[in-house]
């Protein structure tokens, strides 16, 4: 049979066709395999392919899932030339991910075009997100240090953030019985709508995808025509924000006024005459990535909050019971009623622990060798935080398989904290806006609540095969004022 086969492949190709396929096979199969000594156990790597032929398809969640369950805690695989690493169990995730050798980011399909195109190839890194090394490090220190003196995070906000939610209850309360779409609101701020309607939903993009690993393609997506529609919403974010920013420039009050940008803006002054980080384009990158990162995480999380309650009525009573009784009705839950309102509070956590947004986490790069459990894991490899193994685990859930506030109480219904919960990620690179987020979610969640009741939800089948972000269903939804 194998005999025939050849034959049939020598004639068919010819000499020269059959030498080269020849050496094809040679370079795939012969040459000394891509795992590295001691390297974790997983799929065979060959050179050139990686595991592709033993993926069967695209590397989807269930086959993530399944690698876990075959080789425990450390499993590798490779994506053409790239070698991956997941890592799964709390303890195992904690202890790499702590680590500042892990702390790189892999070169991003998304971060590297997005870059290409403002800066036209004059940086090849920007911003905090995809970035890595000293550029990382510095840039979200300033952010973080600047964000906390400004009161992100703090209480402080609430009355910013009252502001947004009673516009988000007016759009709400406008729809009478009519079915709502849970899925974005543009407001009436004609930039703020244009801006909403150019963001990138997180579903979309897949930093799995081999095309992130063709050496070159990165550097060449954003000018080939056939990306031109995946790249149309980064040049209208970035050039949005650039115009803002010039606006910004010329305001002589705004200048003077205390918030990140004018912080950054002086920072770029004081570092004009030196090599540094500190730079126009660099401060585009950071505005692009706060609104990027922060608004369809928190506003997705939301709609998903109203679907499931929408679609767990009984749990929906118990918020609707608990909020009458601390807040009544009179007044808006504030943040400093967040500790007597354990069931609301457990079920927001509750809707986290569901959706799974992130169930990866972001991939991270190692920037130097490390060991774990024994196995040696090289400088360059791909490191992916399985979260969303340790949100299922029996073991560590009272009850995994439901929507169940429950999982977030102790036996005298008091908030509790569950240490394999780590939907901001783990270690050096936990996201940025995590103090915002929780405020965000908590507040708009407890205020909504308490105003409407959510019910006659209605949703399209799931599509998203997406690995690395969760969607929310498409969906409507009536809702009706209780009071
Ligand atoms: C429900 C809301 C949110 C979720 C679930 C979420 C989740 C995450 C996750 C999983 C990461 C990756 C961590 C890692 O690489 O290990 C991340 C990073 C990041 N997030 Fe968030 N996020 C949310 C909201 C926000 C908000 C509101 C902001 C900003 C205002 C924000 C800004 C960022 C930034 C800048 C990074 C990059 C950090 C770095 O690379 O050092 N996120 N987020």
């Amino acid at each position: 049979m194998i005999g025939e086969v050849l034959t049939w492949v020598g004639e068919s190709l010819g000499f020269a066709g059959s030498c080269l396929l020849a050496l094809v096979v040679l370079l795939i199969f012969v040459l000394p395999r891509g795992r590295p000594k001691n390297f974790p156990p997983g799929l065979p790597m060959l050179p050139l392919i990686g595991s592709m032929p033993f993926t069967r398809g695209p590397i989807t969640r269930s086959f993530i899932n399944s690698l876990r369950k075959k080789y425990g805690d450390l499993a590798s695989f490779a994506i053409l030339n790239a070698r991956i690493v997941l890592v799964s169990n709390v303890k195992t995730i904690k202890e790499v991910f702590s680590q500042a050798k892990t702390a790189g980011r892999p070169e991003l399909f998304i971060i590297t075009v997005r870059n290409n195109l403002l800066t036209d190839g004059r940086h090849s890194a920007l911003g905090i997100l995809g970035s890595s090394g000293e550029l990382w490090h510095e840039q979200r220190r300033f952010v973080l240090r600047h964000l906390r003196d400004l009161g992100f995070g703090k209480t402080s906000l609430e009355p910013l953030m009252i502001l947004e939610v009673k516009e988000l209850m007016d759009h709400i309360a406008k729809q009478k019985d009519s079915p709502i779409v849970m899925q974005r609101y543009s407001y009436d701020d004609a930039k703020l709508a244009t801006l909403l309607k150019t963001f990138i939903a997180p579903a979309d993009i897949n930093f799995l995808s081999p095309l992130h690993f063709i050496p070159g393609a990165l550097t060449l997506a954003p000018y080939l025509p056939i990306l031109k529609d995946d790249v149309k919403p980064f040049k209208n974010v970035t050039n949005f924000i650039r115009t803002e920013l010039e606006e910004f420039q010329r305001d002589e009050t705004a200048k003077k006024s205390d918030c990140l940008t004018s912080l950054y803006l002086r920072e770029i002054e004081e570092h004009k005459d030196k090599p540094s980080f500190f730079h126009f384009d660099q401060l585009v990158s950071v505005i692009f990535e706060m609104f990027v990162a922060g608004s369809e995480t928190t506003s997705s999380t939301l709609a998903m909050a109203v679907y499931l309650l929408a679609k767990h009525p009984e749990i929906q009573k118990r918020v609707h019971e608990e909020l009458d009784r601390v807040v009544g009705r009179d007044q808006l839950p504030s943040f400093s009623q967040m500790d007597q309102l354990p069931y609301t509070l457990a079920t927001i956590h509750e809707v986290q622990r569901t959706f799974k947004l992130v169930p990866f986490s972001l991939p991270h790069s190692v920037m130097e060798d490390i060991t774990v459990n024994g196995y040696n894991i090289p400088k360059g490899t791909i490191l992916i935080a399985n979260m969303e193994d340790c949100l299922k685990d029996p073991a560590l859930w009272k009850n995994s398989n439901e929507f169940d506030p429950r999982n977030f109480l102790d036996d005298e219904g008091k908030y509790k904290r569950n240490e394999a919960f780590m939907p901001f990620g783990s270690g050096k690179r936990q996201c940025v806006g995590e103090p915002l987020a929780r405020l965000e979610l908590f507040l708009f969640f407890a205020c909504v609540m308490q105003r409407f009741h959510f019910y006659d939800v209605d949703a399209e089948p799931m599509t998203n095969n997406n690995p690395l972000f969760s969607a929310t269903p498409k969906y409507t939804v009536k809702a009706k004022a209780r009071f």
